[in-house]
């Protein structure tokens, strides 16, 4: 069947959701993943403003080539590549459709980049984890690599034997579950490019229910690398009282009780990325690139706001929890946040969830912030 999407019409097998994704014959489509594209899009406008020199796209697991037929659409010089034959086919037929050039090419994506590489912009949409392909993609990528991953619960440390051993971490579940996804995801990612000198900074990224995407600009060099790992670090968190402590460098220190609540139920996460996983700026001009051809506009504006305005301390708090944990009813999100401000905190929503809350106050501090003596 034929859709519309980005103002391209665009042939596609039968519509089926991210639930079946994978496990059904025939070339991949998903419907739902159009804010991501449409994100995408956006991002490659943006980009060339900063990187004018970005000119090549690799669609490394096309379907039915749908980000590269975007791509080609703003001018980048596109491949669509991927291992399925009639994936190929489609890819190839849509480009052609759509009047713009580009090639379709069936290889495997890790051969491909070897041999045909580097590309200015590789973007990694598989099944599941993107990490058989990071090395690959960062050897032979050369300005930008974006990646989805949709294997959300080894990321956030719900299949936490399958995390450890994709990730090369220990992601742990808490409250703030999808940003430690995305975190753990980018850690694997920094220290992937680093094996090759790289640089891989973080400057655009967002998590949903199914998925964590994120862009990362490459620079070459073996400092710059040192610099980006110094992003990687450790979370220690307290399932008790909700206290958390964020610390820089490869080797985590044992923490025995809460110093909080002198709880033992302390987790530690780690590696996973501790600097910003977005650059304001950089999200502010992604969402102004946003045009009302896109299907999901007003959602991409509204979850590019959000980065944008977010504040980058490494973990949110969930407020519900958060009341839960003092025994009261939750007020607005907006109210909330503006207490916390009132008293003299920074803080800010997240894009992660509705109840998401970034603060640089203490769970004690906000308590008071919020609930003031009706709390004592
Ligand atoms: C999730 S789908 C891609 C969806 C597509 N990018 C979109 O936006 O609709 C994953 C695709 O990766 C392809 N694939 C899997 N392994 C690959 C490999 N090693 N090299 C290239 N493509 C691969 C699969 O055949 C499948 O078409
Ligand atoms: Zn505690």
């Amino acid at each position: 069947m034929d859709i519309e999407e980005g103002g391209l019409t665009v042939s596609v097998p039968e519509a089926r959701d991210g639930a079946s994704e994978g496990t059904g014959g025939g070339v991949f489509f998903n419907p739902t993943q159009e804010l991501n594209r449409d994100v995408t899009v956006a991002t490659l406008r943006a980009y060339r403003d900063r990187e004018p020199r970005a000119a090549s796209y690799l669609d490394a697991m096309a379907a039915s080539g749908i980000r590269g037929v975007r791509a080609a659409a703003e001018g980048y010089d596109v491949t669509c590549a991927d291992v399925d034959d009639e994936a190929v086919k489609l890819a190839a037929a849509n480009l052609d459709a759509n009047g713009l050039d580009g090639e379709a090419v069936h290889r495997d994506v890790n051969a491909l980049l070897y041999d045909e590489g580097p590309f200015d912009v590789v973007d990694l949409d598989p099944y599941g984890t993107p990490i058989p392909f990071a090395d690959a993609a960062f050897a032979n990528g050369r300005n930008l690599v974006c990646v989805t991953a949709t294997d959300t619960a080894p990321l956030c440390g719900a299949h936490l034997n399958s995390g450890i051993r994709k990730y090369g971490a220990v992601p742990r579940n808490t409250d703030y579950h999808p940003e430690m996804g995305l975190r753990t995801l980018i850690s694997a990612l920094v220290r992937t490019a680093a094996r090759y000198d790289k640089a891989a900074t973080p400057i655009l990224s967002h998590v949903s229910r199914h998925y964590a995407r994120t862009y990362l600009e490459l620079e070459s060099g073996a400092r710059a690398a040192d610099d980006c790992l110094d992003g990687v670090g450790h979370v220690d968190h307290c399932e008790d009282c909700l206290w958390r402590a964020a610390t820089r460098g490869h080797i985590a220190d044992p923490v025995d009780a809460c110093p909080e609540c002198g709880s033992d139920r302390v987790l530690t996460a780690g590696p996973i990325w501790l600097g910003p996983v977005a650059e304001p700026d950089f999200a502010r001009a992604v969402r102004r690139e946003v045009t009302d051809d896109m299907g999901e506009a007003k959602r991409a504006r509204k979850l590019l706001g959000t980065v944008a305005r977010e504040l980058d301390t490494p973990t949110h708090y969930d407020q519900h929890r958060l009341y839960k944990e003092w025994g009261e009813p939750a007020i607005g999100m907006d109210e909330f946040v503006e207490r916390l401000r009132g008293a003299g905190h920074e803080a800010s929503r997240a894009h992660y969830r509705g109840t998401a809350v970034k603060s640089t106050a203490s769970v004690p501090e906000m308590r008071e912030a919020v609930l003031g003596g009706d709390g004592d």
